[in-house]
């Protein structure tokens, strides 16, 4: 019998990666929102806090383990920012468009675009798990200005690998999770529950 568990996200992008990334292992993967339950606090300034915060709020509502995903895009210019921000950087309500736009426009002074994407993944197996199971990810890339591409989400046309002259935007979906913050987690992640 598979195991059901729940995607601690409301985040369509992220579900939809998820449910390619995890298809071929042993869950029977469920987003949150089809449980009812509601988007949990994020109130802390690390990606780990954050993401523990999430799974045990899922796992609390569900009675279900869960995984959750806290990650981000870190600009070194700008000193890690807008990092464990990056989902709401341009304030309320969430726009992946308002965001990208406002880290454009506070680079334009600077030269250093580099920048990273960085992931956190929590599972635990109960809300009050002692032992949750943590893995992360880091993708490096270079922020440009142009959008090239409709692929992904949040920042991803703006996120350009250098090695593959492309915007994360502009990957097929298997190239992305082969190489991203976010698969990488998870293949780190699913060695841990082996
Ligand atoms: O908390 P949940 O419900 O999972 O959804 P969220 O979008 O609020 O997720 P986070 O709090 O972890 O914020 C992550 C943000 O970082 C950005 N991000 C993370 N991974 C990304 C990726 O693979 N491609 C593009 N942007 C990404 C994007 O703006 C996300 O909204
Ligand atoms: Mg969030």
């Amino acid at each position: 019998m598979t195991q059901k568990l729940i995607l601690a996200s409301n985040n369509a992008g992220k579900l939809k990666e998820f449910n390619e990334l995890l298809a071929t292992v042993g869950f029977d993967v469920r987003a949150q929102g089809e449980y009812g339950v509601p988007e949990a606090e994020e109130p802390f300034f690390t990606f780990v806090e954050n993401a523990l915060a999430k799974a045990r709020h899922a796992s609390r509502l569900t009675g279900l383990p869960a995984l959750a995903d806290d990650s981000g895009v870190c600009v070194n210019a700008l000193g890690g920012a807008p990092g464990v921000f990056s989902a709401r950087y341009a304030g309320e309500p969430k726009s992946d468009a308002r965001n990208s736009a406002k880290l454009i426009a506070d680079l334009a002074a600077h030269d250093d675009m580099s920048a990273y994407y960085y992931c956190v993944l929590v599972f635990v197996r109960h809300a009050d798990d002692p032992q949750p199971v943590i893995a992360d990810g880091r993708w490096n890339g270079i922020i440009v200005p142009e959008a090239r591409g409709e692929g992904g989400f949040g920042y991803d046309p703006h996120f350009y690998i250098p090695e593959l002259g492309k915007c994360t935007a502009e990957l097929a979906p298997e190239q992305k999770n082969r190489l991203s913050h976010r698969g990488q987690a998870l293949r780190a992640l699913v060695e841990k529950l082996k």
